[in-house]
């Protein structure tokens, strides 16, 4: 048994405390100025991990969880946290992040909150349990899944499913032992894509309609397995308002999580726009998606969007001739295939918003490109402190940070930086 006091929190949402020995501890669920008792249960490289059993001594900051699943759960990390606190936590993992990249003093504004019971994209599992049908998040550190009664992060229409759903799965044979539900919340209503470990009957796909049908949910695509989805039932069109344009993403397409959230990204892109942009001027928008900043930013300049994913680029392309935006989309593996120097220099400015790992092969090109501004959107800091890296070694410099909470009480940070050439 060890007794500690906690000193700070961690990038992975631990309270951390420093032994003795001087080795580093890490200790969910527990913050700092608390001193606890703990038990270790194992070693992450050179960290020691530990599970608090008691708060000797709660620290200033601690507040009630809100969430009966709190602490079992895999969705949350942080309810216990005050919010302003947890906020300047958030938005020092940015400051934190540039440092690691070499900028230290960057100007990083205050973290863009996202309210409880907003996320608007929802991944589910599924499990048979004793008695019944369990749907939720994977419980945190192992493949269980927690059975949500409540939850204070899904928008309310997309938790409603989940009792209708546990009906409508328990009565599927396609359904066996596991399977998932990603939730989209369109602007038409809820999008599901459901994903069982055998194949629909007939009957199934009766149920199916019939659930839509009574629901709400506009389509519902289904899937065995990792197979391609097809589609399961359909009541009518689905569509996502971006900027003046409706695109129709594909089941399971990728939308920012949360609608605040993606207010906040393309308020900072925008703001990060050259002051001046001639009549003719063009923005790259790498790692397009459906269009979520590119069809925004089209009301401001022409905008040359690349996606690797086919039905991204058909969603987006669709949405922006049908609005006749100043959009046109292809389709480009961007670790493979990543814009050159020539075409980096025809553009005024890029935005890109990678995957978590972000864009290593992208991000050299651009450090030794012509470019004058770079709009940097990120959703995992250690990935941007690497990437930032290399335009630091080039002579960027920051001009513009904004950290973005759209996970809430999550330790994930989504932000957008805005670099210039110095
Ligand atoms: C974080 S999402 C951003 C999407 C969009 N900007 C938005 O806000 O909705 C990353 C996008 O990168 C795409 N992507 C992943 N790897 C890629 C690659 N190698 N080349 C091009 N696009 C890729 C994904 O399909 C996904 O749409």
């Amino acid at each position: 048994m060890l007794e500690v006091e906690v000193t700070a929190v961690g990038s992975a949402g631990d309270g951390i405390a420093t032994l003795g020995d001087g080795r580093t501890v890490a200790l969910p669920f527990t913050l700092p100025g608390e001193r606890v008792t703990a038990r270790e249960t194992g070693r992450r490289g050179e960290v020691v991990l530990a599970e608090a059993e008691a708060v000797l001594q709660p620290g200033p900051d601690r507040v009630a969880p809100p969430c009966r699943h709190f602490g079992i759960c895999g969705g949350c990390a942080l309810q216990h946290w005050a919010e302003a606190p947890y906020r300047a936590w958030k938005r020092r993992r940015l400051v934190e992040a540039l440092e690691r990249a070499g900028f230290a003093d960057a100007p990083v504004g205050e973290c863009a909150p996202c309210p409880p019971r907003t996320r608007r994209r929802a991944d589910l599992a599924i499990r048979q349990v004793a008695d019944g049908v369990a749907i939720g998040f994977h419980a945190r550190g192992d493949a269980r899944v927690v059975d949500m009664r409540e939850c204070h992060v899904l928008h309310p229409t997309i938790f409603a499913l989940l009792e209708p759903l546990r009906t409508l799965v328990a009565k599927l044979r396609g359904f066996r032992r596991e399977g998932s539900a990603l939730i989209n919340l369109l602007d038409s209503g809820p999008d599901l894509l459901l994903r069982t470990d055998d194949a629909l009957t007939p009957g199934d796909r009766q149920l199916l309609a019939a659930f839509a049908a009574e629901h709400g949910v506009r389509r519902i695509a289904w899937a065995k397995g990792q197979d391609v989805p097809e589609m399961g039932a359909q009541t009518g069109t689905v569509g996502l308002r971006l900027g003046d344009a409706t695109v129709a993403p594909a089941p399971g397409a990728f939308l920012q999580a949360a609608p605040e959230g993606e207010a906040a990204i393309v308020a900072a892109v925008i703001a990060g726009l050259p002051r001046k942009l001639p009549a003719k001027a063009r923005v790259a928008d790498l790692y397009a998606g459906v269009g979520t900043i590119s069809l925004p930013l089209s009301r401001h300049v022409r905008v040359e969007a690349f996606e690797g994913e086919a039905a991204a680029v058909a969603a987006l392309s669709a949405g922006a001739n049908a609005a006749g935006a100043r959009v046109t989309a292809k389709r480009r593996d961007l670790a493979r295939q990543p814009l050159l120097l020539p075409e980096l220099a025809s553009y005024a400015t890029v935005v890109l918003d990678p995957p978590f790992n972000g864009a290593a092969e992208q991000m050299a090109l651009i450090a030794r490109s012509k470019l004058r501004r770079v709009i940097y959107v990120s959703c995992n800091p250690a990935a941007l402190a690497r990437d930032a890296a290399l335009l630091r070694k080039a002579n960027w410099r920051v001009e513009a940070a904004t950290p973005v909470d759209q996970f809430l009480w999550s330790p994930h940070l989504e932000a957008v930086v805005t670099f210039a050439q110095a």
